[in-house]
């Protein structure tokens, strides 16, 4: 049977994001289901600003970062009105399926559009943040990660010059996920996040003393700590002046933002974006209907949209236990 599928991109636009888009046109095309993009998120459901797609859109297309669709955050959808709007739209279009591509935020909004639209909606994990239960990994993780890591293996050199202290704080929104992985694939040599925050002055004290056991060892030495973002109570600046004073050390503060969330994806990223993509197309026509596909461990899973963000998505204990002996914890 012929299908008419629609596809948006939601919240922070991820590198992948492209990639997977690419996906869902070759896809549809091969089942010979009519696809459409919604442009701007979920503004795009409420003022039917669409496009139609085909193989024409996927020239070039797998390298590029950001998103063709545009994304977008949309405070008018979370109302009852917004998800209605976005129903009837979707009705006059005679969509059969929508394709959300975005976080854990996309995927309460796709949950609060099924209760007035009775299509079938399917989640794509892409947001950098990999903040999303129930998959490894979301589109748009791994290419932060490098982008993280190249900015500060720039600032461990200007650091090593002038044997200075350097915060550098990275995106997560609320999860560690990123400033853990970039901080050990940077060798940097502590790390703050959120999941295992306790107070400014623990953390203080903890950094204090790994300077000094440094400094000992070594004599004047650089160290870089990578925070994520959000979780210093007053932000970067403050744990600088803190940590200033408290060492009698100049501190640098950087803070990375949004270059995070550009450039073309890395190939880990590709290579996922392309395997959900053509497995979300794949369930258009199973009675599956509200998840996520997503993948654990090389394989792909499908979880129900409410469990993406009701359930604890921990870092790992492997990463973690590295952390302690490599960083934190080292001296
Ligand atoms: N509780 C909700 N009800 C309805 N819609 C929601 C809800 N939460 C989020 N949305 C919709 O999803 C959009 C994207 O959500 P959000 O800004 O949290 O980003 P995200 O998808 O989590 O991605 P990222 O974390 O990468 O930015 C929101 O702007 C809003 O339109
Ligand atoms: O681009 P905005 O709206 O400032 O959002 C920034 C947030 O989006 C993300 O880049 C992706 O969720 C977060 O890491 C960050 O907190």
């Amino acid at each position: 049977m012929s299908k008419r599928v629609a596809v948006l991109t939601s919240g922070g636009d991820a590198p992948g994001m492209n990639a997977c888009i690419r996906a869902i046109v070759i896809a549809c095309e091969h089942l010979g289901y009519a696809l459409i993009g919604y442009q701007h998120g979920y503004n795009g459901l409420i003022n039917q600003e669409y496009e139609s797609l085909s193989l024409n859109a996927t020239h070039n297309l797998i390298q590029q970062g950001g998103t063709i669709l545009h994304s977008a955050r949309c405070e008018a959808f979370k109302s009852v009105q917004g998800a209605k709007d976005a129903a009837r739209n979707l009705n006059t279009l005679g969509i059969d399926t929508l394709i959300v591509i975005g976080g854990d935020g996309s995927f309460r909004g796709a949950e609060h559009l099924s209760q007035y639209w009775p299509g079938q909606i399917l989640g794509i994990p892409g947001t950098i943040d990999n903040d999303v239960a129930g998959c490894d990994a979301t589109v748009g993780y791994y290419t932060a990660i490098d982008t993280a890591v190249s900015s500060i293996d720039k600032v461990r050199d200007t650091a090593d010059a002038f044997e200075r202290i350097f915060l550098v704080e990275v995106m997560g929104r609320h999860a560690g996920f990123l400033a853990l992985n970039a901080a050990l694939a940077s060798a940097a040599d502590y790390v703050i996040v959120p999941e295992l925050f306790e107070s400014e002055d623990a953390e203080l004290k903890s950094i204090a003393a790994q300077i000094e056991a440094r400094r000992q060892l070594k004599g004047p030495v650089s160290f870089i700590v990578v925070v994520a973002e959000n979780v210093w109570p007053g932000g970067l600046s403050t744990l600088a002046e803190r940590l200033s004073s408290q060492m009698q050390s100049e501190v640098r503060p950087v803070t990375l933002g949004h270059v995070q969330r550009g450039g073309s994806p890395v190939s880990q990223d590709r290579l996922l974006a392309t395997k959900l993509g053509t497995h979300a197309v794949a369930l258009v026509e199973t009675d599956k209907n509200k998840v996520m596909v997503g993948e654990v461990n090389h394989k792909p899973v499908e979880v129900p949209l409410k469990a993406t963000w009701e359930n604890n998505k921990p870092l790992d204990d492997c990463s973690l236990s590295t952390m302690r002996i490599t960083m934190n914890n080292r001296y």
